[in-house]
């Protein structure tokens, strides 16, 4: 029961539950009361609607209100008392596997799967494996429907429930929400070169019939201009902008302490699984202590390493994972060196300052930033929000907080 109340001029506002979470009762009795009081005392008109339109009047009046910030109701005391029987704390995940998407984040889910103390959200009927709450309008839905996809561990206290959702790396809500609601969970990055990235992207809308994908070759996507059809800007949006990897990780920065984000290198991921495994488990501190090196093999027909079944036979990931593709022409390959060579300068700098190594295919582009004959990116006539901010301007940019930082570099690159 909702009331809007006029007092000079005014506008009050008075929600009450008609049930909370624990069927507490307080806020009706203290409203009824108040109404009362009123009635009796004052020469008030007091006036209501029926729910759904003073809702609509009410997101009229506030309209911010209309994107909400779920917290934890585990995280009050007072909260967690009250709340019914049949909803557990547990049912949240402790750690996020966030992307960037075609980093290798399947290949890692498949392996965090084979750990005996972790386990996975319930499949999604619409984006199977993944959630994708923290990105997009799920978030509206709430924290119940979020809730819901995730089992009851057997051990709340040793198991580790997670997801892994691979577009919530370069989203610019994810971190803000994930952190608003399982601020400690632990975050795990996958870092490819952004170029092959972005290939790989390509390749996977191709085979996904993308119409601008199936048109346009690679080279054609990715220096469209602002001019080209919407259908090819989106796809060379989405092959373009995860791969800004500073932006997006300072951004999860801005919301969790770093000791609380791994960056795991994702080719090495792809060679040498059973040693990123270890560091995974290291930094998640789960137990016991799992043995990759013993439960993974190289597939030869797959070309990937793959879980080693009893009786020798092993478990890869399908068909659209390792795609078989002809190599990133030597053209494609140079603009996009020059487009990515301030993100990674700024990589760099980022993961020295969180004392992280840099991964060798960073090394191998930084060797490149002073070559004479790379093809200059800058000539390419790319859409407003695509052009990559100059390495000089970050340096200017004055020293804001981190998250702020961030915004700016983005806002430079859709103002220039
Ligand atoms: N073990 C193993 N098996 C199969 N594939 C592996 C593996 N390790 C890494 N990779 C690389 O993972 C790439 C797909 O990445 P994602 O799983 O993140 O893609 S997706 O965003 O979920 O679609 C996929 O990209 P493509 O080669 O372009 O298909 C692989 O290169």
């Amino acid at each position: 029961m909702w009331e809007i109340m006029k007092i000079l001029h005014q506008i009050s506002i008075f929600m009450t539950h008609l049930s909370n979470y624990g069927n507490d009762r307080l806020g009706l009795y203290t409203f009824a009361n108040l109404a009362n009081f009123v009635k009796s005392s004052t020469n008030l008109n007091l006036q209501t609607l029926p729910p759904v339109q003073l809702a609509q009047k009410y997101f009229e009046l506030f309209p911010e209100q209309t994107d909400p910030l779920w917290q934890n109701p585990c995280d009050d005391k007072r909260h967690r008392d009250i709340w019914s029987r049949d909803k557990t704390c547990d049912h949240l995940p402790k750690f996020l596997v966030i992307g960037p998407q075609k980093t290798g984040t399947t290949a890692l889910y498949l392996f965090l799967l084979m750990h005996p103390s972790i386990i996975s959200n319930l499949p999604s009927p619409k984006t199977f494996e993944e959630v994708q709450f923290f990105n997009g309008n799920n978030y509206h839905k709430g924290i119940d429907w979020y809730m819901d996809f995730f089992p009851t561990p057997s051990n709340a206290t040793t198991d580790l429930v997670f997801e892994k959702s691979a577009n919530y790396f370069h989203s610019e809500d994810a971190p803000k929400r994930a952190a608003s609601l399982i601020p400690k969970a632990k975050i795990i990055t996958i870092l490819i070169d952004p170029s092959d990235r972005a290939y790989s992207w390509y390749q996977h809308q191709r085979s996904h019939q993308d119409p601008a994908a199936l048109k346009f070759n690679f080279y054609e996507v990715i220096t469209s201009s602002q001019w080209a059809s919407s259908e090819i800007r989106t796809l060379q949006k989405r092959c373009l902008t995860p791969g800004w990897y500073a932006v997006h990780i300072e951004r999860w920065l801005a919301h969790y302490p770093a000791s609380q984000l791994l960056i795991i290198d994702g080719q090495q991921l792809r060679s040498d699984p059973a040693t990123v495994m270890d560091e995974v488990q290291k930094f998640l501190g789960v137990s016991p202590h799992y043995n990759y090196s013993e439960a993974l093999t190289f597939d030869l027909q797959k070309g990937f390493w793959c879980q080693l079944l009893e009786g020798g036979k092993t478990k890869c990931l399908g068909k659209s994972k390792g795609r078989k593709y002809p190599p990133m022409d030597q053209e494609s390959r140079e603009f996009l060196s020059s487009y990515y060579r301030d993100h990674n300068v700024e990589l760099s700098k980022l993961l020295h300052r969180l004392g992280q190594p840099l991964p060798s295919w960073l090394r191998q582009e930084l060797q490149k930033v002073s070559l004479p004959f790379l093809r200059d990116c800058k000539g390419v006539d790319l859409p407003m929000d695509l052009v990559p901010p100059p390495l000089s301007h970050l340096e200017k940019l004055p020293k804001l907080k981190k998250d702020l930082r961030a915004t700016q570099i983005l806002k430079y690159s859709v103002l220039q």
